[in-house]
């Protein structure tokens, strides 16, 4: 036993709607109706859904992680962080190769926009994604060219981010245990890479099953194909769950 209860499972779990439409993506969320999870809302489905598919989802009394990894110049990323504060989601991210100065850009965003007062106040949690999780070692060294170990790489923007003003990074849950110990246990870990045992790795590289994760004190864990691809998805994510609380 973990000592989590279930809905403290549920909510550290993001499942990740990696969909073309919100019509899709809607009909997931009817499967899940009642899990109190957290919502991850990428690329894919927000360049198609926008900010009315966001809306909704807050109007639902979903918590939302907008995952657009904003990597642009400072006064770009600082407009980006502004806009997307507005919209009220609960986390966002940027990617921390973009350095120290693009990141305190973004934080500057988010004042911007909490000082005009259109999000009632309400401050979300900003995050850096470090090296993907589908990076392995050997694409790290031999193809992006950083020398020295994925941990290193990793710990190296954790603490950028955490000098920037951010509240926690993406990354693997491998890594976990070190950014912890590097930045404290207040800041946030973000992880993907998270496949249940058996389940098809895709074109993730660095990878835990849920309770290693959990293990290892991830804040939260962003889950999609196995959940979204599964022929049952609340099953799939009831499974997660009682991995979590640990009655399996
Ligand atoms: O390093 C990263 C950063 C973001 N992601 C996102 O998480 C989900 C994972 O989905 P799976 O289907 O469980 O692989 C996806 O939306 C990615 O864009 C990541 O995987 N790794």
């Amino acid at each position: 036993m973990t000592g989590l209860t279930r809905e403290e499972a549920a909510g550290r779990i993001m499942v990740a709607l990696d969909y073309p439409e919100a019509g899709a993506a809607k009909k997931l969320l009817r499967d899940l109706e009642g899990i109190p999870c957290y919502i991850k809302v990428g690329m894919q489905l927000f360049y198609s859904a926008g900010p009315a598919f966001i809306a909704s989802l807050k109007e639902s009394g979903y918590r939302v992680f907008l995952d657009l990894k904003m990597h642009d110049i400072p006064n770009t990323v600082k407009g980006g962080a502004s806009s997307i504060t507005k919209l009220g989601v609960d986390m966002f991210n940027v990617h921390g190769a973009g350095g120290k100065e693009m990141m305190e850009a973004a934080m500057e965003g988010v004042d911007a926009a909490l000082a005009g007062g259109s999000t009632g106040g309400y401050r979300p949690t900003v995050i850096a994604v470090t090296h993907l999780t589908s990076t392995s070692q050997v694409v790290l060294n031999s193809e992006i060219g950083i020398a020295g170990s994925v941990e290193d790489a990793v710990i190296r923007y954790a603490t950028l981010a955490k000098s920037a003003g951010l509240n926690g990074v993406v990354a693997s849950p491998q890594e976990v245990q070190l950014i912890k110990a590097a930045c404290g246990a207040e800041f946030k870990t973000v992880t993907p890479g998270i496949r249940p045992a058996g389940a098809a790795l895709n074109d993730q590289s660095r990878i835990m099953t849920p309770s290693e994760a959990l293990a290892q004190g991830t804040d939260y864990m962003v889950i999609g194909r196995p959940i979204t691809g599964a022929a049952d998805p609340r099953a799939a994510i009831e499974s997660i769950i009682e991995e979590l609380v640990g009655n399996e």
